[in-house]
């Protein structure tokens, strides 16, 4: 079995019932629960706030991978680590200054990783590549759960995974959006080492089987 980390996207779950969701997750074999913030500005769509992780941080065992899809996420770096992420992902479209923000995330002890619009070139994060612990490549436009795979991301990782690998760098390859098992064996062929799966997981009828079946197809 590959060592390629499934991280379900908890914007897939259902809210009504999320102590539960995330336990599922705590029971389940992946190794991180994925945590999308929106702020209806960044991206066209609200999804929950600071209120919402601090409650999901109350019962996960799992690595809390929180991905920021907001305008200047500097404003809340401190919040969301003060409220359990692990690893904070920021959009190199999003911050003015973003090796302050890498900087600060690091600072306040969590891992730091940009994450990448399906449009953004690989090298706008090259200038900063030392100081990652990931990229987090988008393989829809963020925003929203439930679309289609973009197929040209299998040549963005590949593309991404040379360069980390010509400089020597342990650095994490995350790929999110559109994830599922038709497209997830390739993706870690080209060099992904983090899957992320939301409706994929939350919508089929044994989520945690089908997270077992996933990684058992890596
Ligand atoms: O960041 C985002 C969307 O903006 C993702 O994390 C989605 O939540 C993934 O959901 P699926 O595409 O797997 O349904
Ligand atoms: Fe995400």
């Amino acid at each position: 079995m590959s060592n390629t980390i499934i991280a379900p996207s908890i914007l897939a779950a259902d809210f009504a019932d999320l102590k539960n969701e995330v336990e599922m997750v705590n029971n389940s074999q992946a190794e991180w629960l994925h945590i999308d913030i929106m702020d209806g500005m960044f991206v066209p769509n609200l999804s929950f706030g600071l209120p919402v992780c601090q409650a999901i941080n109350k019962y996960c065992k799992k690595v809390q991978d929180v991905h920021l899809m907001i305008e200047e996420p500097g404003r809340y770096l401190k919040d969301f680590v003060d409220a359990g992420a692990d690893f904070i992902s920021i959009h190199a479209e999003a911050s003015r200054h973003l090796h302050k923000d890498i900087h600060t995330i690091k600072e306040l002890g969590a891992k730091a990783a940009i994450a990448l619009n399906p449009h953004s070139p690989i090298e706008s994060v090259e200038p900063l590549l030392e100081d990652l612990d990931m990229v987090l490549l988008m393989s829809v436009n963020p925003g929203f759960g439930g679309q289609s795979f973009i197929g040209s991301t299998f040549k963005k990782v590949e593309k991404l995974r040379k360069m980390i690998d010509s400089k020597g760098l342990d650095t994490l390859i995350e790929v999110d959006g559109g994830v599922k098992d038709s497209n997830a064996k390739q993706l870690v062929e080209a060099g992904a080492n983090v899957l992320v799966a939301g409706s994929f997981v939350f919508n089929s009828a044994d989520p945690i089987q089908t997270i077992a079946d996933l990684k058992a197809s890596l």
